[in-house]
């Protein structure tokens, strides 16, 4: 793939660093003409193919392709992509209301009404992503943004720096991912498929917590094989049962439900009014 070949900076003026990562910075942009605000994500390419420093330029195309690939309201959107000598940057929308994961955190209670409006949404964005064969593999907290700091703010996915496309009937293995919250099958290196990004993600959701958090990474690592997981009453206590009946399906080898099946679960889409009350009475313990 071709990127603009011209200065970014020609576009574009370079504001605040807003993130940092294995890939690079993300910094708050502002398109010269139009004064709208933007996230250009500033990618280290390597120059030669001995050197370990950057990414390689396929992987960067590779990320650029998918994001292509999906455009839907909860995934960020790419609006450009400049080249220049060692570096790459993409324009991608500004997504300004932080992680999911802090969102949570400040709240003494989540009402599993509120857990539930999340997880819909992010189930909507990973619903399109694997109806495009398309799996995220790095789906975690600090991946999980909020489109603005307001009260009912929608979710948006970022970083397919490790997403795959699958081609049809193609196997793919991985090992890269965060320790914590890497599905079962990558890790013992099985086929994998996009059932991954559902296995950890409910019980993310409810409690902010990695299920299987181990004192090190090799304990985390082998209380997911073992998938050796509690329902911590601290926690759980006062979660309703069909949340619970929603982790379980999800969160076991071969999790039993698409993103698609989970939209359709009684958990996120209730049947009778009585399944509303219930739910609404319900909240979630944060992790504190
Ligand atoms: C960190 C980040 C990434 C993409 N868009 N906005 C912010």
């Amino acid at each position: 793939a071709v990127f603009k070949p011209e200065n970014v900076e020609d576009f574009y003026e370079i504001g605040e660093v807003l993130g940092s990562g294995h890939f690079g910075q993300v910094r708050k942009v502002k398109e010269r003409t139009s004064g709208s605000l933007w996230a250009g994500k500033f990618l280290k390419i390597r120059r030669s193919a001995c050197s370990r420093l950057g990414l390689d330029r396929s992987s960067v195309e590779h990320e650029v392709e998918i994001l292509q690939a999906i455009q839907h309201p909860n995934i960020v959107a790419l609006k450009d992509v400049f080249e220049s000598r060692a570096e790459v940057v993409l324009i991608l929308e500004l997504v300004s209301g932080g992680e999911l994961f802090d969102f949570i955190a400040e709240k003494e209670n989540l009402l599993e009404s509120e857990a539930i409006e999340f997880m819909k949404q992010i189930l909507e964005g990973l619903k399109f992503m694997h109806s495009k064969n398309i799996a995220h593999f790095d789906l975690k907290p600090e991946n999980i943004m909020l489109s603005d700091k307001v009260s009912h703010p929608n979710i948006k996915l970022i970083d397919f720096g490790l997403a795959h496309l699958f081609n049809q009937g193609e196997e793919y293995r991985s090992t890269s991912g965060t320790p914590q919250y890497i599905a079962p099958e990558v890790i013992s290196c099985q086929p994998l498929s996009t059932a991954a990004d559902m296995c950890v993600l409910s019980f993310l959701r409810l409690s902010g917590l990695s299920p299987f958090q181990g004192d090190t990474d090799e304990e985390t690592l082998k209380n997911i094989i073992a998938m050796k997981y509690e329902f911590d009453a601290h926690y759980f206590n006062l979660t309703s049962s069909m949340a619970k009946d929603f982790i379980q399906k999800l969160l076991v080898k071969n999790p039993e439900m698409t993103a698609e099946e989970c939209l359709l679960h009684p958990w996120i889409k209730p049947i009778t009014s009585k399944q509303v009350a219930r739910r609404n009475r319900s909240s979630i313990n944060m992790r504190n």
